[in-house]
């Protein structure tokens, strides 16, 4: 289906992604209003254009305008970019569902899985707003931390959605000389790369933290790429998908990059640090803290074995020493290296 040029966006969440993106659209030029849950954000950016709790040092445009009225943010948009964590998106969906008069694209940019239904978020969306046909649900991932997309720091992602004219337009809208966007289908694939990777960059935070060196993190990215596909293939996605950015791509950056969120919390756990401790001092989310529970529960589910996603849920919430998660993963039985556990 041929999908006329977009006009107006609106993006939901004002935290480091969202904003970067809302500055990204503006910046091209796109009239852009970003919802974000917290007064003192929309202060901050109508004061002194600048998001001074989540992308701080990074100017905000005028074409970008921010409120924290959910019905002023969709009024006129002719697509939605969704970006907040993955713990409130039933919340935040169940307040746009009222308010959409038509169905227009949503792109979902958030990475999670839902903890109590282990529903992907464009499954939450179906299940939300069920008048949107599943052609208008997308997912855009890959390796890109907001930071650096909103430095105009070059970036390639990729967009996935069912209908090729819906994914065309919303390509033809991301796409700048520094932020390239290739198109997929692949929704389940997709969005599974996206929340995996974040339990596998506290796994190779670990790593780091305890100084076990760039051989174990090698290994660790290489095998946690393995379970992601083992369960990516059981829930139906293309395993070729893991391959791309939404995959290998994010999980090199995750697993390697100090500015990761996700790594960082793996990092501070392999130095002794306890989980409770860590997440108090942090405004940002980790996602990975609870994807870690739900990758679990659906390996579970789906006859799978994860044994790095084993490991990360004893390390964070049955207290076992990293030194020993490692050490276990280290010993368990002799393998073949395709072979399916
Ligand atoms: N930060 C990045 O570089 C990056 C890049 C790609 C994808 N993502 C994904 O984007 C999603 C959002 O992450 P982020 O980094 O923008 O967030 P963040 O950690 O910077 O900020 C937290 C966000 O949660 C929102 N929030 C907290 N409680 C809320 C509530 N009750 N209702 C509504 N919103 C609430 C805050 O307003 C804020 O927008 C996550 O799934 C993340 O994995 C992040
Ligand atoms: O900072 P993290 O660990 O949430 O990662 C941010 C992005 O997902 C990187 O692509």
């Amino acid at each position: 289906m041929e999908q006329p040029a977009i006009k107006h966006v609106a993006v939901i969440g004002a935290g480091a992604w969202g904003t970067a993106l809302a500055r990204h659209l503006a910046e091209k030029q796109i009239p852009v209003c970003l919802w974000a849950h917290e007064p003192e954000v929309v202060r901050a950016i109508q004061l002194g254009r600048e998001n001074t709790v989540y992308l701080p040092d990074v100017l905000l445009p005028p074409t970008l305008s921010v409120t924290n009225v959910l019905a002023d943010a969709i009024a006129g948009a002719d697509c939605l970019i969704f970006a907040v964590p993955s713990h409130v998106a039933r919340a935040v969906l169940s307040r746009i569902a009222v308010l959409l008069p038509q169905p227009i694209p949503l792109v979902s940019a958030t990475k999670g899985i839902e903890e109590e239904t282990l529903a992907l978020v464009t499954q939450v969306m179906q299940a939300v707003l069920p008048a949107h046909m599943q052609g208008s649900l997308l997912v855009l991932s890959g390796p890109s931390f907001a930071s650096e997309v909103s430095r105009g720091k070059p970036t390639a992602l990729c967009l996935a959605g069912q209908d090729a004219g819906v994914v065309k337009a919303i390509q033809a809208l991301f796409m700048t000389p520094n932020f390239r966007v290739y198109a997929d289908d692949d929704l389940i694939g997709v969005q599974l790369g996206g929340a995996l990777k974040n339990v596998m960059a506290l796994a190779a935070g670990v790593v780091d933290g305890l100084e076990l060196g760039h051989n174990a993190r090698a290994a660790l990215i290489t095998r946690g790429l393995a379970e992601m596909i083992r369960l990516g293939v059981a829930m139906g996605a293309d395993p070729r998908t893991f391959y791309g950015l939404s995959g290998v791509g994010d999980l090199i950056l995750t697993c390697t990059g100090p500015l990761s969120r996700n790594h960082s919390v793996g990092v501070r756990l392999g130095k002794g640090e306890r989980l409770e401790g860590i997440l108090a001092s942090m405004q940002a989310v980790a996602e990975g803290v609870r994807t870690a529970k739900a990758a679990l529960d659906l390996a579970l589910r789906c006859g799978v074995d994860m044994p790095i996603v084993q490991e990360v849920n004893a390390v964070l919430f049955a207290d076992k020493a990293c030194r020993q998660a490692v050490g276990d993963l280290m010993e368990r039985e002799a393998k073949g290296e395709k072979s399916p556990s």
